[in-house]
């Protein structure tokens, strides 16, 4: 029996270090489709890498020194094909073993690849009309839905109905922190380094069941609650890591691990996910208990010190994480509707504020952005919290304040 396929947009960290291996666990043959033509280089030239499960173990007796306990999985049937060879990316989709369309690009590259899963779409139905899985695994919510609106833009109204009835178009969560490969050696280029903890929660209303594909694939949960699992992971992991990242910033840190053990750092983000907790435990009901045990549980996943994870990478494109849905002003705006007071939060949303990396396009624009309309504005037109509000009024204080330790 020929191997069942799926395709990968992004052969990157998420890629190759999670969707991947858990797509060939459940038994596909993955073809990663990516601009990087030296990593498709070396995927077709090897058909395997490594995944380096990085543990959070310290050494006994050694309280800063951590011992790097480490596991490996070895991934194999992987290949590569580049997104700019359309044809390529067509045959894939064409081919009638092809079951699963996943995706770990960065939000903003969604509408580049849309054209290319478009045209696919079309082949697909030209030659046998098969149903197919898209699951968009990016870091926001409703990604999949915002990529197959973008795709349904590249089809006639013909195409774009037998999308609708043909392909399951499937929401997520997708957790599990992978920095960037470090450390493997010059010889093994695709080998991830990743933590061991994973959650890849997919909306089980929306896949389409009636085709070949066995769900749920290895390491998937389906669930009919899926914003809230969006929602925990947004507005705790998420929510504390960038907090985490921003402060650490200002106070010269290099990585999540080395920020976290600062107390002053520490008691923020702490704070922080108890305002965003007692909302989310409002809003979906979750367990207290449980609650607590998952924030004190991402904060440990925060001390893993043997990710090397650098506060840039955490905190990059700030004003994509300052969006109204996103991991700070998310939990903030929930908190309010259930009048819960957020000063921790709002500290982590005015740290962003003070986020000035030259190389991130998006710290700079909100420089600008601050330095042109002076920070009460900018906050306003950035957060929607008007001058005069009281949220607005504290994350200018904090500011204020927070500036002193980047002076420090
Ligand atoms: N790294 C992490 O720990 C996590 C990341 N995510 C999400 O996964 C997504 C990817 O993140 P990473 O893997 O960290 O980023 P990455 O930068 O390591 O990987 C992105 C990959 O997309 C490729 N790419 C760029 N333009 C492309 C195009 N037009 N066509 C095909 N491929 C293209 C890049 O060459 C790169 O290999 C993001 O949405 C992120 O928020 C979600 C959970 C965890
Ligand atoms: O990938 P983004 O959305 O820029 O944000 C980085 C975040 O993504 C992760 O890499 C994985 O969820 C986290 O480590 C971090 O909070």
């Amino acid at each position: 029996m020929p191997q069942k396929k799926a395709i990968h947009f992004g052969a990157g960290n998420i890629g190759r270090g999670f969707i991947g291996p858990l797509l060939v666990q459940s038994g596909y043959h993955v073809v990663f489709a990516d601009v990087d033509a030296h990593v498709i280089d070396e995927l077709n030239a090897k058909h395997s890498y490594e995944v380096h499960i990085l543990d959070n173990a310290a050494a006994p007796g050694a309280e800063d020194v951590p011992k790097k306990k480490e596991r490996r999985e070895s991934i194999d049937s992987v290949s590569g094909i580049l997104t700019t060879h359309m044809d390529q990316v067509i045959r894939e989709f064409e081919d009638p073993n092809m079951q699963i369309v996943t995706t770990a690009v960065g939000p903003p590259i969604l509408e580049k690849i849309a054209p290319a899963i478009a045209k696919g779409l079309q082949g697909r139905r030209r030659v046998h009309g098969g149903v197919l899985n898209v699951i968009a695994c990016e870091n926001m919510v409703h990604q999949t839905t915002l990529l197959k609106d973008l795709v349904l833009k590249h089809l006639d109204a013909d195409d774009a109905a037998w999308a609708e009835t043909h392909v399951g178009w499937a929401n997520c969560s997708v957790d599990r922190i992978v920095p960037p490969a470090q450390g493997f050696g010059d010889s093994h280029p695709l080998d991830v380094g990743v933590e061991d903890f994973y959650e890849w929660a997919v909306d089980e209303n929306a896949l389409k069941k009636d085709g070949e594909v066995q769900l749920p694939l290895a390491g998937m949960k389906l669930t009919q609650d899926l914003e809230g699992y969006i929602h925990r992971k947004l507005f705790t992991l998420n929510c504390g890591h960038a907090i985490t990242a921003y402060l650490g910033y200002l106070k010269g840190h290099q990585t999540v691990d080395q920020a976290i053990k600062d107390p002053q750092i520490r008691d923020i983000v702490k704070g922080a996910l108890e305002e965003s907790g007692y909302a989310l435990v409002k809003k979906h009901g979750f367990n207290e208990e449980e609650h607590q045990e998952y924030i004190a549980k991402t904060i440990s996943r925060f001390e893993n010190p043997n990710l090397k994870d650098d506060v840039s990478r955490v905190g990059r494109q700030p004003l994509r994480k300052l969006g109204r849905e996103d991991r700070l002003l998310g939990p903030a705006y929930l908190a309010k509707q259930y009048g819960i007071p957020v000063p921790d939060l709002l500290r982590g949303v005015a740290a962003a504020f003070l986020y000035d990396v030259k190389d991130d396009p998006q710290s700079m624009e909100l420089q600008g952005e601050v330095e042109k309309k002076g920070i009460a504005r900018a906050v306003e037109d950035i957060t929607g919290f008007t001058v005069g509000t009281e949220e607005n009024e504290t994350i200018v204080k904090s500011y204020e304040e927070l500036k002193t330790w980047k002076a420090a």
